[in-house]
């Protein structure tokens, strides 16, 4: 009976007053460091700092409280401590309700304006022209590899990463009303519908599979159609009031993408820091080999490795490598210093922090 349950809730009520106050003091913090760095013209998101922060009371955290859990709590506190300093705009691929959505409310936490974007070029733009102070693009898929479009961004435009985030990807079928009969079309972005190939092959043999521009754009198309499903996630659902005609329909169980920031800065190391580079060696016998010397030799350890034909005709390509490390790391900066001098194309891209659920 809820009677039982007052004084327990009177108790509660009372330690909420006491985080409020607590909250609000922590929040008046941030503001002095907020007006600190306006005058000396600091970034306000110090992705660095904010890993560091979710670190120390994951390690003092004595439960019940799982170490996710408080993650979540952490990233959302600071995201409103980050508010008051500056109300930061972050562009992703829309429209509303899509995974990279999902990625960038995950990781600048709900107190930021967030920009829906019709296409990838126009998320870039919007970072690079500084209307967003950031950018989230879906940049691999453990399913099916690279996000291409985002490669040939990354290397057509001065940007920097500043973080990463990694998200674990369940697709669902969803349309107007439950179950499967009378659909005609399954829209998606390619990505997801190549990630939901055999489950499409068992349930739905014959119907059509037409790309859309994103998920989220097909869930809002199979919103006015009931002869049309759409693969996406449980946010595009509620958003465009579908229902969900089958769960997990990815074929992979452990489906994950991983996105990057797009920022302005090079968070300074945290000890768990990745850097990308983006490199070109001629094409002759050997040149890979050596291209990679200098990581051995330094004893850096390399996370991704992946390539884009250059577009020359020469069967030339563009390396896309992932370090362990910050470049300022000793170790790392040496490598960095050979390979710069070494390659055909050298970019940096950044260093940032490995991200952590
Ligand atoms: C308060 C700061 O600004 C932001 C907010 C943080 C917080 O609330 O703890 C941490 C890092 C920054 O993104 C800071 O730089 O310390």
């Amino acid at each position: 009976m809820d009677a039982d349950l007052k004084p327990l809730r009177a108790q509660i009520d009372a330690l909420d007053r006491q985080l409020l106050d607590l909250l609000n003091q922590r929040a008046k913090l941030a503001q002095q460091i907020g007006e600190h760095k306006q005058r000396l013209d600091m970034p306000v998101f110090r992705p660095e700092r904010e890993r560091e922060v979710i670190a120390k009371v994951q390690q003092a955290n004595t439960g019940p409280l799982h170490g996710t859990g408080i993650a979540a709590i952490w990233r959302e506190i600071m995201s409103a401590c980050r508010a008051l300093e500056a109300r930061q705009q972050i562009a992703f691929l829309g429209p509303e309700g899509t995974y990279s959505e999902q990625a960038a409310r995950q990781f600048f936490g709900s107190s930021c304006a967030f920009l829906p974007c019709a296409d990838l070029d126009e998320v870039f733009r919007s970072q690079l022209s500084g209307a967003s102070a950031y950018a989230v693009v879906a940049i691999e898929n453990s399913t099916e590899g690279a996000v291409a479009r985002t490669l040939d961004l990354l290397l057509a435009h001065p940007v920097l990463i500043s973080g990463e985030i990694s998200l674990a990807i369940h697709h669902n079928l969803l349309r107007k009303r439950p179950g499967t009969d009378g659909i005609r079309a399954v829209l998606a972005h390619p990505q997801a519908l190549a990630q939901c190939r055999q489950w499409l092959d068992a349930h739905l043999p014959a119907i059509e599979r037409r790309a859309v521009a994103s998920n989220a754009e097909g869930a809002r198309l199979a919103a006015q159609d009931e002869t049309l499903a759409a693969i996406a996630g449980e946010q595009a659902a509620s958003q465009y009031l579908l229902h969900i005609a089958a769960a997990r329909i990815q074929d992979e169980a452990q489906n994950r993408t991983r996105f990057v920031v797009l920022g302005t800065q090079t968070p300074q190391p945290t000890g768990h820091d990745r850097t990308s580079l983006i490199l070109s060696v001629p094409n002759r016998a050997g040149a890979v080999f050596e291209m990679l010397k200098p990581l051995a030799e330094h004893g850096v350890s390399m996370s991704r490795f992946e390539s884009r034909p250059a577009r020359s005709g020469a069967w030339e390509y563009f390396y896309y490598i992932d370090l362990e490390g910050h470049q300022d790391d000793p170790p790392v900066r040496q490598a960095l210093d050979e390979l710069r001098r070494a390659c055909a194309f050298f970019k940096n891209l950044g260093s940032y922090p490995i991200w952590q659920e």
